[in-house]
């Protein structure tokens, strides 16, 4: 039988410390009460399953899957699933706190939870990844729920996974029940505008942050690190405002050209060539992809996986703002020499929120039995993203700390007083 080697942790700060440093930093901001800060600090539910699987060769593979709830304080848990090679306990735990913040940050009524299945989904046949994610779901029956705790894609999934999960809950249910999960495809009951919605956000977010800096996005050049669903479509979008593109990279490497990448044709190509950019003839291969993060360029957006940003890069950081595509990109011991040297970050659990903003109307919609126009869901989403960063703005000045411990202090601010209100004591 197959033995999965456990991945080591990215790096030494791992995201789950990193979360707890901001997490401490803010509620000592918001004088917390110890009571309160025991609840919001430990996660509510914890579930670790095996899935045994018959791979295509007949062989028996058994994967591990996790899935972590944060809190339902404000409402059903709702985070993503994750398929990677290097998912671990720690990281989802990370995760699902993000969510809580993420969600309490732009004011939708829900807790926070994540998902994860330690797999290579890129080495697995589109029937083993469906198995694979039929046999998660059931072994989650009893945690997902409409009311309980809502699915999404992340990093290794996308509609086509929660279609499947949509359909092994029914069929577990003996009725379709299409609010349990978003991102779903259209037919199923998706919401239009949820695949663009967290490069929406993290346009919007840019956008917001650009004129705070008094930075022309028309003169403005732009690195997009992650070519996935959030990089390629905040790469569109940043485009369409004007902005330069002059890299962007994905797992295969980085690519750079600083006469500006045409965004469309990189995503045609990397459609056309199996998922990645290798190969792609619009820009130059740089030599060691983590240079992305590097170049001198005004807006930087880290849009693949977690602790890119540390304390063995941050130096060379020269972008003047940062907007977080990607969850936990930033080491916590990163956070201060980012502060030093006058670099705007946009924290990830307010740059990238417009994906669940959106999975919130998908929601919503399958409840009433309806469907938006894509205009209403993008007016709406712009709308709550744009409140959300002038919210935490304020708390920044207000609170005299940088964007990052403001969204943190919003969020915990009002899961606290939501959790005081509802007499948990
Ligand atoms: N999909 C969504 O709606 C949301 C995603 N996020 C976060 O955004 C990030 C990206 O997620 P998705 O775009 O959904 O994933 P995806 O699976 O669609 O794309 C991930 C991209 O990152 C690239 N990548 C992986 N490792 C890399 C590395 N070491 N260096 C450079 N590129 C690398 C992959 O090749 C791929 O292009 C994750 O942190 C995820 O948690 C956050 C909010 C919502
Ligand atoms: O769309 C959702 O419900 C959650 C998306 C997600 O996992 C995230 O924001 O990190």
């Amino acid at each position: 039988m197959a033995y999965i080697e456990p991945a080591p942790i990215k790096d030494a700060e791992n995201p789950l410390e990193s979360m707890m440093e901001r997490f401490n930093l803010a509620a000592e901001k918001l004088g917390l009460s110890e009571e309160v800060y025991n609840v919001l600090k430990n996660p509510a539910k914890q579930v670790i399953v095996s899935l045994p699987i018959t791979m295509d060769n007949g062989k028996i593979q058994v994967f591990e899957g996790i899935r972590v709830i944060h809190s339902n304080i404000l409402g059903p848990a709702k985070g993503g699933i994750r398929f990677a090679p290097d998912v671990h306990l720690d990281e989802v735990k990370a995760l699902a706190a993000w969510m809580t913040w993420k969600c309490a940050v732009v004011d939708i009524p829900y807790g926070g939870g994540k998902g994860g299945v330690k797999c290579n989904p890129r080495e697995m046949s589109k029937g083993e990844i469906e198995r694979l994610m039929r046999a998660y779901t059931l072994a989650m029956i009893d945690v997902f729920g409409p009311d309980k705790d809502i699915p999404a894609p992340d990093m290794g999934t996308g509609p086509r996974e929660m279609a499947w999960l949509m359909d092994e809950y029914s069929k577990a249910h003996g009725m379709t029940v299409n609010a349990v999960v978003t991102g779903k495809p259209l037919v199923l009951g998706g919401s239009l505008g949820r695949t663009e919605a967290t490069g929406r956000g993290v346009m919007v977010s840019a956008l917001a942050a650009m004129q705070k800096l008094k930075i022309n996005p028309f003169q403005a050049t732009c690195a997009v690190q992650g070519f996935g669903n959030v990089g390629s479509w905040a790469s569109i979008l940043l485009e369409e405002r004007g902005l330069k593109i002059v890299a962007i990279s994905d797992i295969s490497g980085a690519y750079h050209n600083e006469n500006g990448i045409n965004i469309q044709e990189a995503i045609a190509y990397r459609d056309g060539n199996n998922g990645t950019l290798e190969g792609f003839k619009g820009a130059e291969k740089m030599a060691d992809a983590m240079e992305l993060l590097e170049l001198e360029v005004d807006v930087l957006v880290p849009a693949a996986v977690e602790d890119v940003i540390t304390i063995h890069n941050v130096d060379r950081i020269k972008a003047k703002l940062i907007v977080e595509g990607a969850n936990g990109p930033t080491s916590a011991k990163a956070d201060a020499i980012i502060n030093e040297k006058g670099i705007m970050a946009v924290p990830d659990i307010l740059a990238n929120a417009g994906g669940v903003t959106v999975s919130y109307f998908e929601w919503v919609q399958n409840r009433l039995g309806y469907k938006w126009t894509a205009e209403r869901v993008n007016r709406r989403s712009d709308r709550i993203m744009k409140d959300a960063f002038d919210h935490v703005y304020e708390a920044s000045i207000k609170y005299d700390v940088p964007m990052r411990i403001a969204a943190y202090i919003v969020a915990i601010d009002k899961v606290a007083k939501t959790y005081t209100y509802r007499g948990g004591f």
